[in-house]
């Protein structure tokens, strides 16, 4: 009888910008699982608080706290060197810090194109090179970027993160070709809308008070959700799927993209 393993216990996992929302349910749900986790953001003062609650659970994996601004190279380098000199390996690796403003196309300065650019695309470009040259010289490992359904379909207002996120999926598949000889597998999850406090920030309302679902036209979705996904991505249970991009969206809406209600459309 074949017994599932969605197990990731004793596997070493970075997850970037963990200080909340999706990046902190994606490490919060791997340590749960028994994973130790090295988790960064840009502040200390941020990050610490996740990696403590995390050390003050007997039952879970171990927590590395890490102030890393994903967008300079030698701080990811840095990320890198710290989590295989406490935890000896690298695992799994969630590609999650991101972020992004909406605005026309038309209204984004070159500084604002290369900001999006930079933080999206870029850092996963750092993450995945430096990370994936400790897997490759090792046993192998997993790799998990994030993109949006804003990657995969137009939405107004998305010009710059759109480009970022769309050309994460392609970078995520071209990197399971070059690298499936390594025993790397690299998947993607694209979420549609999700409860943080991101999302809340760019549509400038409270955390708390998320816009209705009349105007989303579905549910929103919770990072644990994403987080769940990313799980069963980084376990065995995936064994034999690399390059591909999974869609965490609920239901539907016409055009799926996440802008409607903006006034951009
Ligand atoms: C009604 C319901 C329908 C649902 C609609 C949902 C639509 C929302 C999309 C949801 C998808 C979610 C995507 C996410 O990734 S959310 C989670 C991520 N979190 C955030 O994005 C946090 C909020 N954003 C920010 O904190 C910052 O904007 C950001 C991190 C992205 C950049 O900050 P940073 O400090 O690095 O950069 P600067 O402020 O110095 O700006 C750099 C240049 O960018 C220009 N800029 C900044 N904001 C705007 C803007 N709103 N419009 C135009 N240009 C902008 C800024 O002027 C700088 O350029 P210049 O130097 O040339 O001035
Ligand atoms: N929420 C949503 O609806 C969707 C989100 N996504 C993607 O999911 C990912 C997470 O989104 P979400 O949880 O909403 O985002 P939040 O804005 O809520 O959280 C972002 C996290 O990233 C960290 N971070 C931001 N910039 C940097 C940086 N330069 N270096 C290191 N850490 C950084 C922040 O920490 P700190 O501020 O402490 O540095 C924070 O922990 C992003 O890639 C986003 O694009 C995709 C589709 C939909």
């Amino acid at each position: 009888m074949h017994e599932s393993d969605y197990g990731v216990a004793e596997k070493t996992a970075i997850v970037t910008g963990a200080s909340q929302g999706i990046g902190r349910a994606i490490a919060e749900t791997l340590a749960a699982s028994g994973a130790n986790v090295a988790i960064c953001s840009r502040s200390m003062d941020r990050i610490g608080p996740v990696a403590e609650g995390i050390n003050d659970d007997e039952d879970t994996g171990e927590a590395l706290a890490v102030e890393c601004n994903v967008r300079e190279r030698e701080q990811v380098q840095q990320l890198i060197d710290e989590t295989v000199e406490t935890f000896g390996d690298i695992d799994i690796l969630v590609t999650n810090a991101g972020g992004e403003f909406v605005a026309p196309f038309e209204d984004i300065s070159a500084n604002g194109w290369e900001t999006i650019l930079d933080l999206n695309l870029t850092s996963t470009v750092h993450c995945a090179q430096l990370a994936g040259e400790v897997m490759r010289e090792g046993d192998g490992g997993v790799i998990i970027t994030l993109s949006s359904v804003n990657g995969q379909h137009a939405a107004p207002g998305e010009s710059h993160y759109g480009a970022a996120k769309a050309a994460i999926i392609r970078l995520t598949e071209t990197l399971a070709v070059e690298w499936a000889d390594d025993g790397v597998r690299i998947n993607c999850v694209a979420p549609g809308l999700i409860q943080t406090p991101g999302v809340a920030e760019t549509l400038g309302i409270d955390s708390e008070s998320m816009p209705p679902r009349e105007k989303t036209d579905r549910r929103i979705g919770h990072p644990e959700e994403i987080a769940d996904v990313v799980q069963f991505l980084s376990s065995p249970a995936a064994s034999f799927m690399t390059g591909e991009t999974v869609t965490v969206k609920g239901v539907p809406r016409a055009g799926n993209s996440m802008s409607q209600g903006l006034g951009l459309e």
